[in-house]
């Protein structure tokens, strides 16, 4: 089942063309990466979902039914750029926008008292906003956006301002709330954040998908058959016949590409040769392969 579904996207300012035939599929209760250099048309196509702007053309479906007004209440959407009231105090706030998601009073109230500990801000309650630090801020936004527990969240940067101790609440948070059958757009620029927390990617360039599928078969589809060895080897005179050897101390690091060669021979023929310290596949990056795409100039 797919919470979100879009075909045939497109979107123009003036001349210039932001998103050009996108489809994308979300499927339901996945955490699913939205990437793309600056300026692809990621954002446009978040505030297109979000009802924010509006599209040129194409079909978007929320839990198959075509994108209304109402669907804003089963989304959770965390901007770019943060929009807090600066002079609210974080309960009044976080209660006007919990109200204005649907909840009641009773409880947002209950809510907001309980998200308020888990992200360690039950002192700054009655702080106003200005006068908390730009992470705690954050924090108070990433509670805004989740309060009505929607069903899609869509993320936009929401690693950015945090220390790495607030990054990783924030998530195991996200992760939680996956767990909990909630879906997740992630878009964002942290490529480690990807690969631990996407199931699905979808990358744009100028404007165009160039890259859609789950992070494991991009990977695997990615492998280029290299392989890292190192050994000690038993006789320093006596050595495999591979290409660049790097001497580290009494180790010799090798990198080989296997082609069409078998794994187990390959380590049986370093075995021969010494004691293996190390074996392992050279398998692409998320962040190596969205460089290798941008380069190969995709989307042109
Ligand atoms: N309101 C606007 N008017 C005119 N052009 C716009 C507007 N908003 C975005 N654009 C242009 O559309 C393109 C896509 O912008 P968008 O903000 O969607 O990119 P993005 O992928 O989110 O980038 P980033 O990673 O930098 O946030 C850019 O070339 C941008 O300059």
């Amino acid at each position: 089942m797919y919470i979100l579904e879009i075909s045939g996207l497109n979107k123009a300012y003036g001349s210039h063309v932001a998103l050009r035939d996108i489809d994308l599929l979300v499927a339901e209760g996945s955490v699913f990466g939205l990437l793309g250099p600056n300026g692809a048309g990621k954002t446009t196509l978040i505030r297109i979902v979000n009802q924010i702007i509006d599209k040129d053309s194409g079909v978007i479906r929320i839990n198959g039914e075509p994108l209304r007004k109402v669907h804003v209440h089963s989304i959770g959407y965390l901007p770019e750029e943060r929009g807090l009231y600066k002079g609210m105090a974080v309960d009044e706030q976080l209660l006007y926008f919990a109200q204005l998601k649907g909840l009641t009073r009773k409880e947002a109230k209950y809510r907001i008292g309980s998200w308020l500990t888990r992200l360690n801000l039950d002192s700054w309650r009655n702080k106003k906003v200005q006068e908390l630090s730009k992470g705690m801020a954050q924090k108070v936004q990433f509670i805004a956006t989740v309060i009505h527990e929607p069903k899609l969240l869509i993320l936009d940067e929401p690693f950015s301002g945090f220390d790495p101790v607030n990054a990783e609440i924030i998530k195991n948070e996200i992760l939680a709330l996956r767990n909990n059958g909630t879906t997740i757009i992630l878009s964002t620029h942290r490529m480690e954040s990807v690969e631990l927390l996407c199931d699905h990617i979808a990358m744009i360039n100028k404007s165009r998908k160039i890259l859609d599928g789950s992070v494991r078969q991009i990977r695997k589809e990615s492998r280029s058959n290299q392989y890292r060895v190192r050994i000690k080897p038993y006789d320093e005179n006596v050595l495999p016949e591979f290409p660049t050897p790097v001497w580290e101390d009494d180790t010799i690091l090798y990198s080989v590409d296997l082609g069409e060669g078998n794994v187990n021979q390959l380590i049986q023929h370093f075995m021969a040769f010494g004691e293996v310290y190390h074996f392992e596949e050279l398998v692409p990056s998320i962040g190596e392969i969205f460089i290798q795409k941008i380069k190969d100039g995709h989307g042109e």
